[in-house]
C-alpha cells in the first residue's frame, strides 16, 4: 500500500479531496494512506513560529530549516527504503504524466507544501529528493500543487480504477492525446455520431479511434510528436488532412 504524507500550513485543505471520487475509493481499497501535518506543530518555539525574514533583506518570509527538517525526519519509517521527498515548487521540474508513473512505482510520497516567498535553501538540498511545478505560473501555495500530483498518481495504483476506467488509453499515456468520444444519441439536433463508431464493427471502430487520437494531437499539440517516428499510415493522414485545407 502507498503511504502519503503531506507538509502543509493548512491541512483543512485536503479533507474534501480525500473525502471524495477515486482518491476516496483508493484508500477504502487499501490501495493509498493519507496523512497530512501541520508543520507548525514541528516549530521548536513557543509561538509556532515556521517563517522567519530573508538574510539579506527583501520582501517576504521564508520558511525556517528547522521544522520541515524534524517533520519529514518524523514520517522516515525505521527499516524503510528512502521515500520520494517532493517539495511543490514554481522553479522545480515540469509536471507530466511520465512523471507520475514513476512516482506510481513508489511505496512512501511525502509531499511539502510552501507558502510564503520561499524555502530556506537547506530544504531543497538536504532534505527533498524531487522539486514539482505543475506549470509556468505562481499559486498561493503548494497545496493545490500536490493535491494535481497526489490525484495524478493515485489513479495508476493497481486496482483503483476499473477496468473501465483504465488509464491506458489516456491522453499522454500512449504519447498521444486521447481520441474523441460520443454518447447516446446517435442524432442530437441533427448533430450524428460518426458512422464508424456505431457500425458495430470493432476493426473500424479501433481504426477511427487511432487516426482521431492522431490527428487531436497533430493538430492541438504537435510538440508531443517530436520524439516519435512517424508510420506510414500516419505519414498518409498528414497528407490528407494538409491537402482538405
Ligand atoms: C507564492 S509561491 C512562492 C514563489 C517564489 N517566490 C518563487 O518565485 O519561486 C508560494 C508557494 O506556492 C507553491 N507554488 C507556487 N506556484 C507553484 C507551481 N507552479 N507549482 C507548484 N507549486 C507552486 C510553492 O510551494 C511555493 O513555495
Amino acid at each position: 500500500m502507498m503511504k502519503i504524507d503531506v507538509l502543509s500550513l493548512f491541512p483543512a485543505m485536503f479533507t474534501g479531496i480525500f473525502g471524495e471520487s477515486i482518491l476516496k475509493k483508493a484508500n477504502e481499497k487499501q490501495a493509498v494512506t493519507y496523512n497530512v501535518i501541520n508543520f507548525r506543530e514541528f516549530a521548536d518555539n513557543k509561538h509556532g513560529q515556521v517563517d522567519d525574514y530573508p538574510y539579506g533583506g527583501g520582501a517576504g518570509m521564508v520558511l525556517k530549516p528547522q521544522p520541515i527538517f524534524d517533520a519529514v525526519e518524523s514520517l522516515k519509517g525505521e527499516n524503510e527504503l528512502k521515500p520520494r521527498v517532493i517539495l511543490m515548487c514554481p522553479q522545480g521540474e515540469r509536471y507530466t504524466q511520465s512523471k507520475a508513473e514513476e512516482l506510481a512505482k513508489e511505496e512512501h510520497l511525502i509531499f511539502i507544501c510552501g507558502h510564503y516567498e520561499g524555502y530556506d535553501e537547506r530544504i531543497r538540498e538536504h532534505v527533498v529528493t524531487d522539486e514539482i511545478s505543475i506549470g509556468d505560473y505562481v499559486l498561493t501555495g503548494g497545496e493545490l500543487g500536490a493535491m494535481v500530483v497526489i490525484d495524478s498518481v493515485v489513479r495508476l495504483l493497481p486496482g483503483v480504477l476499473g477496468n473501465e476506467d483504465s488509464p491506458v488509453k489516456d491522453s499522454f499515456s500512449s504519447g498521444l492525446l486521447e481520441h474523441p468520444h460520443y454518447t447516446r444519441p446517435a442524432d442530437f439536433r441533427g448533430m450524428k455520431v460518426p458512422s464508424e463508431l456505431i457500425s458495430g464493427n470493432h476493426r473500424l471502430i479501433e481504426e477511427w479511434r487511432e487516426k482521431e487520437s492522431f490527428r487531436r494531437t497533430f493538430e492541438r499539440r504537435p510538440d508531443l510528436l517530436g520524439n516519435h517516428t512517424l508510420s506510414e499510415k500516419q505519414k498518409q493522414w498528414i497528407e490528407e488532412w494538409e491537402k482538405s485545407r
